[in-house]
């Protein structure tokens, strides 16, 4: 039912260390400009000293040279001055900053890192159906920001989803580059250029896996203008033409696109609250435990079959920031690039986590106490604390948060132990930031949706009364589109309820469970 845990895109906090590392970098390039610039300056004051000498000889050789001062001096200047010269041109520039570089590399992302945020990036335009061209200009669902993508980010993008088979996705992207390109040239040269010749080739590749077939050949075109005799771009243009004569006909509206209804339901969700039930209201519940009483919880339903509720206002600001910063500081300290044996699967969440004992202090001893209150289940064998902060695009895709121990044969590697404590019964969730745009907390099945508001907690049973897992509970976290989305789950275990929350028969159900 569920990914793993651990997954291994960079969280937002932990990307933190990145700019500061950016910052040495941009020195380190400064330091190397100044040697640079020494090595001119003392060449170029040279160069006027010996080119004057030169030049006085050269008005008349005879005469220079039958002064033996003269004539001496040119040979030994020949034979001495310039080979100096030239062992100072062979010196390297920039020594240190080159060993100072190469001490900084094993912190700079990996490729693996920038290809979970590409698929970050990718997954927050196609979930909210966001117009790449709008996108990548910072309107970002409807709100201008002040920020955008470089012409290599956007080309970065479209390469991944290329490689990754995705061509009509990549298209998207890789159509913004060459235009791009050509209108940057005009303005400043590029130190590391991105050929436009290979951003052609890159986009015509697409439009020819996509089978647009009619889209490629101009591309390929201009390909060859810029470089007549590339045998790439000359195979995929003979391919390219064969195809369009074999298939002249060919309708470019044909519905290429393929159905994947689980990833459908996602982005249906995400994109918004689904008319909900009027039913539904706010109360103070007094009740679940005596100490309610003196400190109800501001309740909201969220719905009523499967249950959820929000409680508002249930950790304050100063709780917020321990917790967060508690986990920021041990997040910072997993280094990006450990942890690397990573299984290919189980790209489902983005997000890193960090768990924090219930009795770690008494921050979390109080906040145990209040699901209590919350619950009225007792937490004495319930999983700790775990504080997630979710990266670019983060998310996690549906899933039901139970193992369903009661129905299925387990024959995973779950623990003995595990089992004994009995199925995750119910979750609270708790929201420790607002999210400016996605991030959601959503149903899809039941169409509920929650938006993450700092200090609220959700709270759903993930077992029915007879013990067995309701999938109608399967949730997901929606991509975060701008924002850092911190959240904090509890799993709350089954078998310590036996009294508290007791196995029903369903009422016309066919419960086998006794
Ligand atoms: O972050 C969210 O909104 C949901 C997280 C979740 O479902 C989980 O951690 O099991
Ligand atoms: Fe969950």
């Amino acid at each position: 039912h569920r990914p793993l845990e651990k997954s291994h895109s960079l969280s937002l906090v932990t990307m933190v260390p990145l700019l500061e590392l950016e910052k040495k970098l941009i020195d380190n390039l400064e330091n190397y400009t100044n040697a640079l610039e020494q090595k001119l300056e003392i060449i170029r004051s040279q160069l006027l000293v010996i080119r004057a000498e030169n030049e006085k000889g050269r008005r008349n050789a005879i005469s220079y040279l039958s002064n033996p001062l003269n004539g001496f001096s040119i040979i030994r200047r020949l034979h001495q001055d310039w080979i100096n010269w030239r062992k100072y041109m062979e010196q390297p520039v920039g020594i240190w900053q080159l060993k100072a570089f190469y001490s900084w590399k094993d912190e700079l992302p990996t490729e693996r890192d920038l290809w979970d945020a590409c698929e970050g990036i990718a997954r927050i335009q196609s979930t909210y159906d966001l117009k790449v061209g709008d996108f990548i200009n910072g309107n970002i669902n409807g709100k201008q920001y002040n920020d955008s993508m470089s012409t290599a980010d956007i080309l970065s993008v479209g390469a991944y989803l290329f490689m990754k088979n995705r061509p009509s996705d990549a298209i998207q992207w890789l159509q913004e580059v060459p235009q791009r390109l050509q209108e940057e040239l005009l303005i400043q040269p590029r130190h590391l250029p991105i050929k436009e010749v290979d951003a052609l080739r890159l986009l015509a590749e697409a439009q020819i896996k996509d089978q647009n077939y009619s889209e490629a050949l101009p591309l390929l075109h201009n390909c060859l203008k810029l470089q007549p005799h590339d045998a790439r771009v000359l195979r995929l243009w003979k391919k390219t033409t064969d195809f369009i004569e074999n298939q002249p006909d060919q309708s470019p509206t044909e519905n290429k696109k393929r159905n994947v209804p689980i990833a459908n339901a996602f982005k249906l969700s995400c994109n918004g609250p689904l008319e909900s039930s009027t039913r539904l209201h706010c109360f103070y519940n007094f009740t679940t435990t005596p100490f309610l009483r003196l400190a109800p919880l501001k309740t909201e339903q969220i719905g009523l079959d499967p249950y959820v509720v929000l409680y508002h206002e249930v950790l304050s600001a100063r709780e917020i920031s321990m917790l967060i910063g508690k986990a920021a500081q041990n997040m910072k300290n997993t280094k990006i690039h450990k942890e690397r044996a990573v299984p290919k699967k189980n790209r489902g969440r983005t997000a890193k986590g960090f768990w924090l004992k219930k009795e770690s202090n008494e921050l979390t001893k109080r906040i145990t106490r209040r699901i209590m209150d919350m619950t009225g289940f007792d937490l004495a064998d319930s999983e700790g604390f775990q504080v997630i902060n979710y990266g670019i695009g983060g998310h996690y895709f549906l899933h039901m948060d139970y193992f369903d121990f009661a129905s299925s044969n387990h024959t995973d590697t779950r623990s003995r132990y595990s089992i004994d404590l009995g199925d995750r019964i119910a979750t609270v969730l708790f929201y420790l930031t607002d999210v400016e745009q996605g991030g959601a907390t959503v149903f899809g099945d039941v169409g509920y949706y929650v938006s993450p508001q700092a200090g609220t907690a959700i709270f759903w049973y993930n077992l029915d009364t007879d013990g067995n897992g309701d999938p109608r509970t399967r949730h997901a976290a929606c991509p975060v589109i701008v924002g850092s989305k911190w959240v904090m789950t509890e799993w709350i275990r089954e078998k310590r309820q036996i009294f508290i929350r007791p196995c029903l028969p369903k009422a016309k159900g066919t419960s086998t469970k006794s």
